[in-house]
């Protein structure tokens, strides 16, 4: 099914994933497969919520693992219905959670699907707590590797630049070039 893009979306209904989702690794696509598997079985559109640039490389110069057009590619595999990618920039950034609360409502989300370290709003000041304020929210269990630590983003570009390209791949969990 085709998954549609848009800048900012009304919906009467949704079930909603929220992330950078930079590189769409492993626990990324489990938050995202939750909310689409919510979606199909309640009939309710799902919509993954992202950020371009993502955050951390808009703040912290970080290296990007994903083009915005290839993590809308994997997301699309995801099987989500809608994607709402945000222009990350110095404007957005200085939103405050509230503001970011009503851009959701707008979505009239049934669930929102997060991991336990979601923050969101200027000074990143929003947290699952004044989320679960408005909407219900599912938190995702972190999703480990093999040897127990956590996948994350930051995780992966380290790995890359140490060189550790098959492990890197193996957290990411996409097989390579797709
Ligand atoms: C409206 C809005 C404003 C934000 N402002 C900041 C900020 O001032 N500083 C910051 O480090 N992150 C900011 N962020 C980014 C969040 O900390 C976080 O990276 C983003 O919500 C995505 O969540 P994730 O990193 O768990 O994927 C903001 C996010 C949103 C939605
Ligand atoms: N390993 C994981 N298990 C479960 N949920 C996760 C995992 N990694 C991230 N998430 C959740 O997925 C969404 C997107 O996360 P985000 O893009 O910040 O990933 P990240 O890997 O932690 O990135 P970074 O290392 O750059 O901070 C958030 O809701 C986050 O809590």
């Amino acid at each position: 099914m085709k998954t549609h893009i848009y800048s900012s979306l009304e919906l009467p209904h949704s079930i909603v994933a929220i992330g950078a989702f930079d590189g769409v690794h492993r626990g990324h696509q489990t938050v995202i497969r939750q909310a689409v598997q919510r979606g199909r079985k309640l009939k309710i559109p799902s919509v993954v919520y992202t950020f371009d640039p993502p955050p951390r490389v808009f703040f912290q110069g970080a290296r990007m693992l994903t083009t915005v057009d290839e993590k809308l590619a994997k997301i699309k595999k995801l099987g989500a219905r809608h994607a709402v990618v945000a222009r990350f920039d110095e404007i957005y950034a200085g939103r405050s959670a509230y503001e970011f609360i009503d851009c959701l409502a707008k979505l009239n989300p049934a669930e929102i699907m997060v991991g336990g370290d979601f923050r969101f709003g200027k000074d990143r000041l929003g947290d699952i707590m004044l989320l679960e304020k408005y909407f219900k929210v599912r938190v995702t269990k972190p999703v480990c590797c093999s040897e127990g630590s956590v996948i994350s983003s930051s995780r992966i570009r380290q790995l890359i630049s140490d060189g550790e390209i098959h492990l890197s791949n193996s957290l990411l969990g996409w097989p390579a070039g797709k």
